[in-house]
């Protein structure tokens, strides 16, 4: 029997990150988690691995975490592949009957089963679903104008089946969660039409914390967060710190819709909104369960 009462410090290290987990875990037993997982953050194997394995232990330690995917990049290679064209207004993708055929069997097929995989393989139970299952998202066609740089006047820009939820119905998500089991979510819609609708994952996985009343909504992409001029990290932003970084210019790109998503969250009663980078491994335990942090969050004032 050993006498020494100092075990090895790198054990020690190990213990004591799970210490510092305790209150973090103790304060989120019981709530849910909502987990966007963009198309770019998905390249990786080894990050998928990690990625996978963060949901699991999630879920282990009580929290109910509900994952909706992206799929942009490989949508667009499927389209490229097929030879069909296709273009952006306002980082949403135009989609015509075509396009949301493909859209629906790049996210709801391959993607989508993809992270079922990986959620097995580190363990855990997932249940692959988009928002036609159980009727659990009923979009509404997206609107748009655009001004036109000759006339100058506002014109109406048709986005073709492009849609926003309109009405979420919970109770799948529920059940799924409620049986132990992670629900899987593609960013498609049925309309009141009975069409297909393509809908950007980052406002359905916005639209789904809220309708959940979730503690987090964790926004996986491929920068460290928001970044300021200087490309430094900011740690913390409100809704009107937002609007000021929007109006000089510091977020461009697929960082406005994100962001506008982020603040329709938490005004919608999202505790937080964090923007992580999801090639770092374990980026989401090192947010939910560290004092440090990681990524970018976004917070009522
Ligand atoms: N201030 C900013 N801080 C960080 N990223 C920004 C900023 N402004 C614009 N971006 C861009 O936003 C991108 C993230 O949005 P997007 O490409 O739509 O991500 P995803 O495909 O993961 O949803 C970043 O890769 C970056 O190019
Ligand atoms: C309407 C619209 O733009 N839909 C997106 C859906 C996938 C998505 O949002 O994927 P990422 O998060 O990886 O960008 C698209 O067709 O690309």
């Amino acid at each position: 029997m050993s006498t020494d009462h100092h075990p090895d410090p790198a054990l020690l290290a190990k213990a004591e990150t799970l210490v510092e987990a305790l209150p973090y875990m103790q304060r989120y037993a019981g709530e849910t988690f909502v987990v966007k997982y963009g198309g770019h953050a998905m390249g990786d194997p080894e990050a998928a691995r990690d990625f996978a394995e963060d949901i699991v232990l999630l879920k282990a330690v009580g929290i109910n975490p509900v994952v909706v995917h992206g799929g942009g990049p490989q949508i667009g290679k499927m389209l490229k592949t097929l030879g069909v064209e296709s273009s952006f207004v306002d980082g949403l993708r135009v989609t015509d009957a075509e396009t949301a055929r493909v859209a629906e069997m790049v996210l709801c097929g391959s993607i989508n089963k993809e992270i079922v995989s990986w959620i097995a393989q580190a363990g855990g139970r997932a249940v692959g679903i988009s928002g036609k299952d159980g009727r659990m998202v009923v979009a509404e066609k997206v609107r748009r104008t655009q001004r036109d740089p000759e006339s100058n006047i506002e014109k109406a820009v048709d986005l073709g089946f492009v849609g926003e939820p309109a009405d979420i119905d919970r109770r799948v998500i529920d059940t799924i969660s409620k049986a132990g089991m992670i629900p899987v979510v593609a960013p498609i819609a049925i309309g009141e039409d009975g069409h297909t609708y393509n809908v950007n994952a980052d406002t359905m996985a916005g639209a789904i914390a809220i309708a959940l009343g979730a503690a987090r909504l964790f926004l996986l992409t491929d920068v460290a967060g928001v970044l300021d001029k200087q490309k430094k990290l900011i740690r913390d932003l409100t809704p009107g710190q937002i609007a000021a970084l929007r109006e000089d210019g510091t977020i461009l790109g697929g960082m406005i819709p994100k962001l506008e998503t982020c603040v329709h969250a938490v005004e919608g009663g999202v505790d937080a909104a964090v923007i992580l980078d999801g090639r770092v491994p374990h980026a989401m335990l090192i947010e939910a369960f560290t004092k440090r942090g990681a990524g970018t969050l976004i917070g009522m004032d």
